[in-house]
């Protein structure tokens, strides 16, 4: 675990008062038990971020805080509640809403840590006298000799479980209030501590997707709040082959759920989306896994979150990911006007507007921001980088 009397010499973990998000999960119930047992004041914090009001199956927030109030009965800590769900509506969820409402894919759960887990959560943790928090989180923090009250946010250990990827946007004071006990760890490691402890969230499955989608089908929910609007799907030389229900629904590089099937002309390879086309509302999609109009050369961002606050310098290279889970690749980043311009060294798949990319420096993670354009090799670079449209270039 990371060692704060390192940070603060003075401190020792006796006095170090520590609230621990517990989500009812495996991770957070072992990170809660791994401070107790290194000696901290630890307590449990259970959030609510979104107010059940279907009374349906996918409500799992009850049962997650009884799962909760047994691992703190049984390491014998106070759990507190709290909801958070005006400000997870208002700084997550309209913001989800309308990037899906722009043809874009966003990441909720980075936004929700920013927002949330890390902001709302940690304020509030701070009126209960917290001298940090905790999460179950498979990352890593390591405090700034020089600059105090600043930390780097590095990998977890367990490369399978890293989950570096969706902090990215938390700032480095943030990350140095808050302390990962199982980023030190392999995630069955943390299972046989919590099998070992007889916590009942031990074998408790990972939770997957959005946490406010839960299980119910990812179309049903978004249908609720966004008119649908079915259009044309079509070749990328303008051939009608289907109609899809929404281009919300697609994300680049998809291939299940196009419906296109059984057209002779076009043999049995199956179908990707390649891009959204929002003006005509059209949805282009390509033949092959390794069709060339699935691979970007480069990306422009919006905004960086810097975990130090500001880049490492005017141009750089790195190590970048464009999605959760993907090995890290080698480009080349510049910063440029509300943003960052990056070249891949090899051309990249599937990089999706909406998504983060996120850039590393070996397990050092730096930051990242929501990619706004992609393009590809031969193609003409997006306008912001050459000032005028590409159109007008061969007007
Ligand atoms: N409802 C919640 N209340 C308090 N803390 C939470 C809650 N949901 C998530 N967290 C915190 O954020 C961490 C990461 O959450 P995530 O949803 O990614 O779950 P996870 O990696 O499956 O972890 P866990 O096994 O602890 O649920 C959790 O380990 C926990 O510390």
């Amino acid at each position: 675990m990371t060692n704060t009397s390192e940070a603060h010499p003075a401190n020792s973990t006796a006095n170090t008062r520590v609230i621990v998000g517990m989500s009812g999960g495996v991770d957070s119930s072992v990170a809660a038990w791994l401070l107790k047992d290194h000696g901290y004041q630890v307590e449990g914090l259970f959030m609510k971020n979104w107010d059940e009001d279907d009374g349906t199956e996918y409500c799992t927030a009850m049962t997650d805080l009884a799962d909760a109030q047994a691992v703190a009965d049984a390491i014998g800590i106070k759990l507190h509640t709290a909801s958070f769900a005006a400000e997870y509506w208002d700084r997550v969820f309209e913001h989800f809403l309308s990037e899906y409402q722009a043809g874009r894919t966003p990441n909720p759960d980075i936004l929700c840590n920013k927002e949330v887990k890390f902001r709302a959560f940690l304020d509030y943790a701070v009126t209960l006298g917290a001298d940090y928090i905790a999460t179950g989180h498979y990352a890593r923090q390591r405090p700034i000799a020089d600059a105090p009250g600043k930390a780097q946010l590095l990998k977890g250990l367990d490369p399978n479980k890293d989950q570096s990827y969706f902090l990215h946007a938390v700032s480095g004071d943030r990350i140095a209030r808050t302390l990962f006990p199982v980023g030190e760890l392999e995630k069955p490691e943390v299972r046989r501590i919590a099998e070992q402890q007889g916590f009942v969230t031990h074998d408790k499955k990972d939770s997957t997707g959005i946490c406010f989608i839960g299980e119910r089908k990812f179309k049903d929910f978004l249908k609720q709040y966004l008119p649908a609007q079915p259009g044309d799907i079509e070749t990328p030389d303008g051939q009608k082959i289907g109609r899809h229900q929404g281009l919300m629904y697609h994300t680049i590089g998809q291939r299940q759920g196009l419906g296109i099937g059984g057209l002779s002309e076009f043999g049995d390879e199956p179908w990707y989306v390649a891009q959204k086309d929002l003006s005509r509302n059209v949805l282009i999609a390509v033949q092959g896994k390794h069709h060339p109009l699935l691979f970007s050369r480069g990306l422009v961002s919006g905004p960086i979150d810097w975990v130090a606050g500001e880049p490492p310098a005017q141009s750089f290279r790195c190590k970048a990911k464009t999605r959760y889970r993907q090995p890290d690749q080698d480009c080349e980043v510049v910063l440029i006007e509300g943003g960052v311009r990056v070249d891949f060294d090899d051309a990249q798949r599937a990089v999706t507007p909406g998504q983060s990319v996120v850039f590393y420096d070996g397990d050092v993670c730096l930051g990242g921001g929501v990619i706004e354009e992609t393009w590809r090799d031969g193609e003409p670079l997006p306008a912001r980088l050459t000032g005028t449209r590409p159109q007008e270039e061969t007007a």
